[in-house]
This record gives structure tokens, sequence and C-alpha cells, in this order.
């Protein structure tokens, strides 16, 4: 999804960052608002200049616009919905971003941070660390109304071994099964909207698959792929009606990205087709919508710990069609789109926002191409 055009729907297909002199060829002056959730970083290159379709006309209406809102936009607009992202622990990842894609479309935070990183991340919070990178597009910071201690490889207290419940960084912390975090957002929230799993873990993924031993393999489906079975199902109950949920995916799932191991590439294709069977059970359960977005390569702390990340972000860069660097908030804003009510019709779909790298079959790059 090109950066402008993360609205997507109505938004026109042709080119997304419109430049003002084709705003002479309008036929009908459509005023919008550029909603604070285009307005990222990423929007930079096209500022304050929108532009929509009214529905039931052909014609192309585009005009600079000076902040005033109309009815003719149509913004991404999660004012009044609250979401829980499970899985931010820095200001580097994917759910960083999509935090604040939400937050910058009015959305209210609540996050879910793995127990071993949630002092250094509340610390830092607390410090100011992450003051530059919470700045929305309107000047004001991110607020996190509640950060949550997770470990969503368990689902209640009983399944959490002695062990674990007595290290020094677990015994600090309490309620953080998946079970307990849902019922503790409901006792202090009562419900949310919007469910974004954005973590993973796989213990063993610098191994070769045929090296993955048998638990390795199952530590990363557990930690990968079940965790959003577990979070779905826990959270559901609390979910409103027209709600949505999020999980990321790899395009390592359904191709071979050597280097990618340890049962990831396994966890990955689970998680994109339990999307599908999700949809469906919690459509007809709770009326929620539920999809995937297969991302692109980003150098998170996560994908860092794989150690080839580097390299898959140049060759990205090199092979995809869109040749440029794909920013977090590009997901983003993909993100804020799938789970607002523009997407109201769209579940159970894995959604590629990669700069288009999933399409190729050949690498341009390769010297047997290019010779
Ligand atoms: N970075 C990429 O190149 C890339 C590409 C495609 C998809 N993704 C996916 O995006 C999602 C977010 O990853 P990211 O790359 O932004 O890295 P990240 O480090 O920002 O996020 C991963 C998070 O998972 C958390 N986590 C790990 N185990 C957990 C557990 N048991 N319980 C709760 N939280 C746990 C970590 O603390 C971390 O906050 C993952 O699903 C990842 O596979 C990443």
């Amino acid at each position: 999804m090109a950066p402008c055009a993360a609205a997507g729907a109505q938004m026109l297909a042709a080119s997304p960052c419109i430049s003002a002199s084709q705003s002479m060829l309008a036929s009908r002056a459509a005023v919008s608002r550029i909603s604070p959730a285009l307005g990222t970083s990423g929007f930079a290159s096209c500022p304050r200049i929108a532009y929509s379709r009214p529905l039931g006309s052909s014609s192309v209406a585009v005009r600079a616009v000076s902040g005033e809102s109309t009815p003719h936009g149509l913004p991404i607009d999660l004012r009044g919905k609250r979401a829980f992202i499970a899985g931010v622990a820095d200001d580097n990842g994917y759910g960083w971003a999509i935090a604040k894609a939400l937050a910058a479309a009015g959305a209210e935070i609540l996050v879910g941070t793995w127990v071993p990183a949630l002092n250094i991340f509340e610390t830092s919070l607390r410090r100011g660390k992450f003051d530059e990178s919470r700045k929305l597009p309107d000047g004001s910071l991110m607020e996190i109304a509640k950060v949550y201690p997770l470990d969503a490889v368990y689902d209640s207290p009983e399944d959490v071994p002695e062990e674990v419940k007595t290290n020094k960084r677990y015994s600090g912390s309490s309620k953080w099964t998946v079970k307990e975090a849902a019922e503790s957002v409901k006792e202090d929230f009562g419900s949310i909207d919007i469910l974004v799993h954005s973590l993973a873990n796989g213990p063993e993924v610098t191994k070769p698959l045929l090296e993955t031993s048998r638990s390795g393999y199952l530590a990363a489906m557990s930690a990968s792929s079940y965790s959003y079975v577990s979070l779905l199902q826990h959270f559901l109950p609390i979910m409103n009606s027209g709600g949505a949920s999020i999980s990321l995916t790899y395009i390592a799932s359904e191709r071979t990205i050597p280097g990618y191991g340890g049962g990831m590439s396994s966890a990955k294709a689970a998680l994109e087709s339990d999307t599908r069977v999700l949809a469906f059970e919690a459509g007809r359960k709770g009326n929620i919508r539920v999809n995937t977005i297969s991302a692109g390569p980003l150098g998170s702390r996560a994908a860092k710990a794989i150690g080839f990340i580097e390299k898959m972000i140049e060759y990205s860069y090199v092979n995809a069609p869109l040749e440029k660097e794909l920013r977090a908030d590009e997901v983003g804003n993909a993100a804020a789109f799938l789970v607002s009510p523009l997407a109201s019709a769209i579940t159970g779909s894995t959604v590629y926002v990669d700069n288009g790298l999933n399409t190729m079959a050949i690498a341009v790059d390769s010297p047997t191409v290019a010779s």
C-alpha cells in the first residue's frame, strides 16, 4: 500500500500523491481533511493535499486544504475505540508503529508487554526515552492508557511452571497469563474494540528446519501461532461487536527464506491458516474481523536476533517493485485501515505490506538475470 493511499477504499488508485498542478484539472471541488492517521511521517511527500471522489461521481477533485473538516473526506476514524496491542516493548517494532497509527486515528491504546521486557520498557517510557517517537502528526504525544504484563505462551496460572513463577524476571509481576491479562483489561476498561498480535519468538530461529528440535519447533508455534489463538479466545468475550483483530506474518510462510528457521516459517504458515478459520469463527460468534498483515523486513529487535535482517532489507530494496525503504509506519497505517470501519468487508485475509516484494518470482539483482 502506497503511503498516501493508506486509507485505501475510496482513495483513488492512480497516483497517490497527486500534484498540486493536477488539481487544476479537478472538475469538482471536494475538500477533504487529512486524517491524523494519514499524516504520519510517511506522508511528508504529499503534505496538505488531499483528494477524494465523492460517492456516485466519476470526477476527481483535488485541492490543497487548510485543516478544515468536511463531510467529503474519508478519514480513518478510530475515535471512541479501544485497542489492546500485544507485543510492544520498545519503539522500534511493528507493534509500536501500529499503536501510533491507531492513536493518531483516535483510538485509546493499551499494550501488553512481555514480562522479561516490562521493567525496561516502563522505565524508558517514564523517563521520556520514547518521547520523540511518541510524537503524533498533530504534535501531541501518544498516550498509553495502561501497560499490562503479558507472557502469551501461558494461558492461565496453572500452566506456569514453578521455575518461571520464581524466576526473578517474572516474580515482580502478576496476572500476566493471557487469561489474566484479559480479565484485568475487563476489570479496568470493560471492553475493547481492537486486538493486535505483534509478537513472535522462536528459540531456534537461527537453525535450519532440518536441525530444529521438537521442543524448539513447538516453542516457536506456541509463542508465534497459538499465542494468537489464545489471545483471541480470551479477548473475544470482551470485544465489542464490529471490532477487528490483526496479527503480523511474514512471507517465509509461503516461500522458502533460508535462515528463517527453527519452525518460524511453519509458525507463520499456521498463523495465516488460523487467520482464515478464526475469521469465520470470530465473525459468526462476535461479529469480529480477523486479518493478518504480511509485512516486509524491518530492523526490529526481534528481527535483529535472527541475524540477517539487514541483508533482507537490502534485498527488498533492490528487488521489490517499489524501490524504497519499508517504514514501520506504513505497516501501522495499513493496520489502522484494516481495523477501521473502512475495511468492514475485509476479513480472513493476508494483506501484503512489503513494497510488493511478494509478487516477484525472480531477483532482478541476480547476476544470472543481469547478464
Ligand atoms: N521485523 C520484521 O522484519 C518482520 C517481518 C514480518 C513480520 N514480522 C512480525 O511482526 C511481529 C512483531 O515483530 P517485530 O519484528 O516488530 O519485533 P519486536 O521485537 O518489536 O516485537 C516482538 C515482540 O514480541 C514480544 N514477545 C516475545 N515473546 C513473547 C511472549 N511469549 N509473550 C508476549 N510477548 C512476547 C517481544 O517482547 C517483542 O516486544 C512479529 O509477529 C514478527 O514475526 C516482523
